[in-house]
C-alpha cells in the first residue's frame, strides 16, 4: 500500500479511545465479537490472536487480556519467534475480517460512528512509520500508508453508504486461519438472524 498525505483540519483523526471518535481504534472496549463459541473483547485482540494459529496456548492469553492495549503487547511479546512466518502477507486481510466482523457484531454503535465521520477521511493518528497510520508533519499534515483509515473508509463505503446491513461474514482468504485449533468458517450473527426472522413473521402475520 502506498504512502498518503492527509489535510489534518479535514480528516476525522482519532488516537485516543475516549475521543469522540475513539470507537474506530481496535483498542475501544465495548466492542466485544463472538467467535466459535469464544467471547474476543475487541477487534484488536482478534487481530493479535491470528497471528499465532498453531499456538493455542498464546491465543488464549492474548484473548484473556482485559484490555486490548495489553493484548498487543502479549501478542509483542511472542511474536519474534511465534508468529506465522507469513503475518505481513496476509494483516490487511485480517484486519480487514475483524473490522467486518466488529461491524456485523456491533452494528448499532460502530455503523453510527462511521456514518458521523460523513464522507471525511479517516486517519489513525501514528506515532510511527509503521502501517497503520498516518504521522504530522506539521500541524496541518499528516502522512503514511494509514492502513486502518483505508479499512475503515472502505467499510464506510461497502457497507454504510449504500446502507447495506452485514449478517454474516466470510473468512479471509488466508491458510490457517484458526482459534483454538479450530477452523473459523463464515460467522453468521445467530442473534441477529433471529431477530430478523421474527420481524419478518410478524410482517407475515399483518
Ligand atoms: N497507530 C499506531 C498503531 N496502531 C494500531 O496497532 C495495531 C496493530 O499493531 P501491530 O501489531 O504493531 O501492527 C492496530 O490495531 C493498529 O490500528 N500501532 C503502532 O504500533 N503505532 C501507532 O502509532
Amino acid at each position: 500500500m502506498n504512502i498518503r498525505n492527509y489535510n489534518a483540519k479535514e480528516a476525522i483523526v482519532f488516537r485516543k479511545t475516549t475521543e469522540p471518535f475513539g470507537g474506530l481504534s481496535n483498542m475501544a472496549s465495548g466492542y466485544a465479537l463472538y467467535i466459535n463459541e469464544v467471547i474476543i473483547p475487541s477487534s484488536e485482540h482478534l487481530y493479535q490472536a491470528m497471528r499465532y494459529p498453531t499456538n493455542p496456548e498464546i491465543q488464549f492469553e492474548i484473548i484473556n487480556q482485559d484490555n486490548a492495549m495489553k493484548a498487543k503487547m502479549i501478542s509483542n511479546k511472542y511474536k519474534a519467534q511465534f508468529s506465522r512466518p507469513d503475518w505481513e502477507k496476509i494483516q490487511i486481510k485480517v484486519m480487514r475480517w475483524a473490522l467486518e466482523i466488529k461491524l456485523a457484531q456491533n452494528w448499532d454503535k460502530f455503523s453510527t460512528i462511521l456514518k458521523e465521520t460523513q464522507n471525511k477521511s479517516i486517519v489513525e493518528y501514528a506515532t510511527d512509520n509503521k502501517i497503520w497510520g498516518a504521522k504530522p508533519i506539521n500541524n496541518d499534515e499528516l502522512v503514511g500508508v494509514n492502513a486502518l483509515g483505508r479499512l475503515l473508509m472502505e467499510l464506510r463505503e461497502k457497507y454504510i453508504s449504500e446502507n447495506n446491513r452485514i449478517f454474516c461474514v466470510n473468512p479471509p482468504d488466508v491458510p490457517a486461519l484458526l482459534l483454538y485449533n479450530q477452523h473459523i468458517d463464515i460467522i453468521c450473527d445467530d442473534m441477529i438472524i433471529d431477530y430478523h426472522n421474527e420481524s419478518l413473521l410478524e410482517d407475515s402475520l399483518v
